[in-house]
């Protein structure tokens, strides 16, 4: 392996350093997406794509209030507008017939190129948000999802959404769930507040190294910082290892290898890849060390046009639902499913922000207050499926709000154990 003299920081990762804070966002300055442009020949990331840190800081660009001011409201079941009495359901479905008739995904649109192709035309890449710095896994995921693509890291989530609907990025790769940890809760709120649509989706084994500043030994950590995600992944092992530190949570875990170098930290160990080590000059102390060698995270490709659903391949479907009668609705919505053998992958509960709870008067036991929820939903069809668009309709019965994320190609690469990343 290369080791790479620790390159300087363009930025200071103190304020999310402390505690459980895990954002960088300056106080009041702009959002910042560092633009860094890299291409991928190959998911393995051959050495020596990035020779130096400065490198791609020399080509950030930094995107200020534009990127701010262009927040959009929360939509939530309150939104739903209410035609002659009646509610009307955001089912952004793609109109599958006309549709396939005259080739466009979107109605009332002028077809754009970006309709017919799905990467830019010309020889240019497509350009892949993520968040966090070179070396952390989205990064892997982008290079995984788009063998090609220009990588562009994003300091947040929201971010990374936001330079998909600005047109800085054509996709973003983002996640939401992993093997061990369980769900990325704010990339499923992100994905009801904004408009995007999921295209794909990728499964990338992780494989965690504890690493540090050459020549530091395991006995002088004191402290061990990584992505809160990455800390989860590898509490048990760490704990076996016998390390005496405190674990601190940052945004990502190339960022966390970065700070280290950065500030010649010689107390700290950082979790993060073993690219990240060789970026960032890092010294692996320990290698493989998440708690399960199955260990997955699942990512979502993103972006501002759906793909035409289809039934020639595996297809999966997320949705987002909420309902206003009481939980035994939640029985009946997911019985469309069950009657019509539609396989359910996924089912996440998120308190519904502009009703989180419900009184429920009762005369005999006095006022109970229920919690409101809204239901991500991932099942195994494609919406060009009459099974999956009729498990919609009646779902539709039942709920007060409906959005259908994405249909999109599963990704059914054969599993293996985490070997690398
Ligand atoms: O910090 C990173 O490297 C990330 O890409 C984020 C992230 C996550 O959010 O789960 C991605 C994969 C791993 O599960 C750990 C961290």
């Amino acid at each position: 392996m290369q080791a790479l003299s620790p390159p300087p920081s363009s930025s200071s990762l103190s304020s999310s350093i402390v505690g459980t804070s895990r954002r960088r966002r300056p106080p009041t300055g702009p959002l910042v997406v560092h633009c860094i442009h890299r291409s991928y020949d190959s998911v393995n990331f051959p050495a020596g794509v990035v020779s130096s840190r400065s490198d791609w800081q020399s080509s950030c660009a930094i995107l200020s209030s534009k990127v701010v001011g262009q927040e959009q409201p929360p939509e939530t079941a309150d939104s739903i507008a209410s035609v002659n009495g009646h509610k009307t359901i955001d089912l952004d479905l793609v109109p599958i017939d006309k549709a396939a008739a005259d080739g466009t995904a979107t109605v009332g649109k002028p077809l754009t190129i970006t309709d017919l192709a799905p990467a830019p035309m010309h020889g240019s890449q497509l350009r892949v948000a993520y968040q966090g710095v070179p070396g952390a896994y989205s990064e892997a995921a982008a290079g995984k999802a788009y063998p090609k693509c220009e990588a562009i890291p994003c300091d947040q989530f929201e971010v990374a959404f936001q330079a998909v609907e600005l047109w800085i990025a054509d996709r973003a790769v983002l996640p939401v769930e992993n093997s061990l940890g369980g769900s990325i809760h704010r990339n499923y709120d992100l994905l009801l507040r904004h408009r995007l649509h999921i295209v794909g989706e990728v499964q990338l084994p992780v494989h965690h190294c504890l690493m540090a500043l050459p020549g530091v030994r395991k006995e002088y950590i004191t402290r061990v910082i990584s992505h809160p995600q990455a800390l989860a992944q590898c509490e048990h092992t760490l704990t076996k290892l016998g390390l005496q530190a405190a674990r601190e949570a940052v945004d990502d875990t190339a960022g966390a290898a970065e700070y280290i170098a950065a500030n010649n930290l010689r107390d700290t160990a950082a979790i993060a890849s073993a690219r990240a080590a060789e970026l960032y000059g890092m010294q692996i102390l320990a290698d493989g060390i998440q708690d399960d060698c199955g260990n997955v995270t699942r990512f979502v490709m993103l972006a501002r046009e759906p793909i035409i659903p289809r039934t020639d391949r595996p297809f999966k479907t997320s949705i987002v639902f909420a309902h206003d009668k009481g939980t035994s609705v939640l029985f009946k919505v997911l019985s469309a499913f069950a009657f019509r053998n539609i396989n359910l992958t996924k089912i996440e509960s998120r308190p519904h922000r502009n009703r989180p709870i419900r009184l429920v008067d009762d005369a005999n036991v006095g006022t109970a207050k229920h919690f409101e929820y809204l239901f991500y939903v991932d099942f195994e069809a494609s919406m060009a499926e009459v099974r999956a668009q009729n498990a919609l309709a009646e779902v539709q019965e039942f709920a007060s709000f409906l959005r259908v994320l994405g249909s999109y190609p599963m990704d059914m690469t054969p599993w293996s154990p985490s070997g690398g990343d």
